[in-house]
């Protein structure tokens, strides 16, 4: 028996922006998808979750509680990776009967993600890549990182890339149980650091299609979909890990937008058709476009995920031309307060730009400004104390 003892462990965990897309089930109970995807991930000085697990005797039932509020773990999702995580502890448990009996007692979970949650801002996956590796660390998993995206991915697909840092790969396996559905590393953080990214939110509202189920409907009747996952993806997939063994901005700014723009076109094929990007979004298309003509190559990489909001990459040694731009135009907005933004030299705008800047003005609330950073971060800062309060 466990004692009334209230074990602890917290991570914090980061955000990814894919650059090739997930869009696409196969299996939507095992969370299998019908493509391979690659992301980013992002430094978690800017975005990220912060959770903290605890198991005890004291506590009467498994609980989440998300930015202080309940939240409903009936869910077959999250009850998958429950069952998972506590298989793998009750497998260390029954070699080495020293061990607590931790996986039998209640799990308190709390978790805080500093940005807006359902807002397009990767809030599921940064959330339940924090939620299976701070129950991994509580339960003092040996399990690599490869082994728990397994298990996050049955959380929601874009998660399990979030285990890493760097560049990272979610391989969408062929075996019919899902046990080569995971996530790989590409190359890590170092390899290719001067990445930068601004995150111009259009909105932060809630969406109104759920990545869930607009890839159900995509999958189910957009016939652009069958040539995106036949070919496009498989091809750009090998491209894309070309380009970033080469550090290859021109060609990895190309497969991102091309890749944005091909799983946009299969919403608007779907029936009846999602709309994600708005005029605002179009806008910093438009801008993006603009800078890349007017610095004669490509220097910046917009793409959009189920949402309005633009991700555009690049590198450190263009910020002037890329997030110098976005400054004039957005300088107003909140985002810029910080160390990194006041660094950020407001630069010329392009030539004719003055339609979209005037769009963008409107439509974008804040800038987020970020890098590619490590993947789920150890901490000792703790959301339950040891009485098992929330703190
Ligand atoms: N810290 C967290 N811990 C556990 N679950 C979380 C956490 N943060 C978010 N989630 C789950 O993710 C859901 C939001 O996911 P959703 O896919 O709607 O939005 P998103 O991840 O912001 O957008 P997208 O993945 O399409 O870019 C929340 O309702 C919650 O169930
Ligand atoms: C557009 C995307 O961001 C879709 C993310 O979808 P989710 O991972 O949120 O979907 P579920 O597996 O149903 O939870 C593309 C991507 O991140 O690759």
């Amino acid at each position: 028996m466990a004692d009334n003892k209230v074990y602890r462990a917290s991570t914090f965990a980061p955000v990814n922006i894919a650059v090739i897309k997930y869009w696409g089930k196969r299996d939507a109970k095992l969370n299998l998808p019908t493509n391979s995807s690659l992301s980013v991930t992002l430094s978690q000085d800017d975005l990220r979750t912060h959770t903290t697990a605890s198991c005890s005797t004291q506590y009467p039932k498994d609980s989440l509680t998300l930015n202080g509020s309940d939240q409903d773990i009936s869910g077959a999702r999250t009850q998958a990776c429950l069952a998972e995580l506590r298989t793998l502890r009750r497998q260390l448990e029954e070699s080495d009967s020293s061990l607590p009996r931790l996986a039998s007692l209640p799990l308190k979970i709390v978790s805080r993600n500093n940005f807006p949650t359902a807002a397009g801002l990767a809030s599921s996956a940064a959330g339940f890549a924090a939620f299976v590796r701070a129950i991994a660390n509580l339960y003092e998993l040996k399990s690599t990182p490869t082994e728990l995206s397994r298990i996050a991915r049955q959380g929601s697909g874009s998660a399990c890339r979030s285990l890493f840092g760097g560049y990272v790969a979610w391989q969408m396996g062929d075996k019919k149980d899902g046990s080569d559905s995971v996530a790989v590393e590409v190359a890590p953080a170092e390899h290719w650091s001067d990445m930068r990214a601004v995150i111009l939110v259009a909105s932060a509202e809630k969406k109104d299609v759920s990545s869930t189920s607009g890839m159900q409907q995509t999958v189910a009747t957009s016939t652009l979909f069958a040539e995106r996952i036949a070919n496009t993806v498989p091809r750009r997939m090998q491209e894309m890990e070309k380009a970033i063994a080469d550090k290859d901005f021109a060609a990895f700014a190309s497969l991102t937008m091309k890749d944005s723009n091909s799983f946009h076109a299969t919403c608007l094929d779907t029936e009846p058709p999602i709309f994600y990007m708005n005029d605002t979004s179009r806008a910093a298309i438009r801008m993006v476009d603009m800078i890349n003509s007017e610095a004669g190559k490509t220097i910046a990489a917009y793409t959009f995920d189920a949402g309005p909001n633009a991700v555009v990459y690049y590198q450190a040694h263009d910020e002037a031309k890329v997030a110098g731009v976005f400054k004039s135009v957005l300088g107003d907005k909140e985002g810029w307060e910080g160390a990194r933004g006041k660094s950020v030299e407001a630069a010329n705008t392009p030539k004719d730009s003055q339609i979209a800047a005037d769009r963008l003005k409107e439509g974008i609330s804040r800038v987020i400004l970020t890098s590619v950073g490590p993947g789920p971060i150890k901490t000792e800062e703790s959301l339950i104390d040891e009485n098992g309060n929330t703190v």
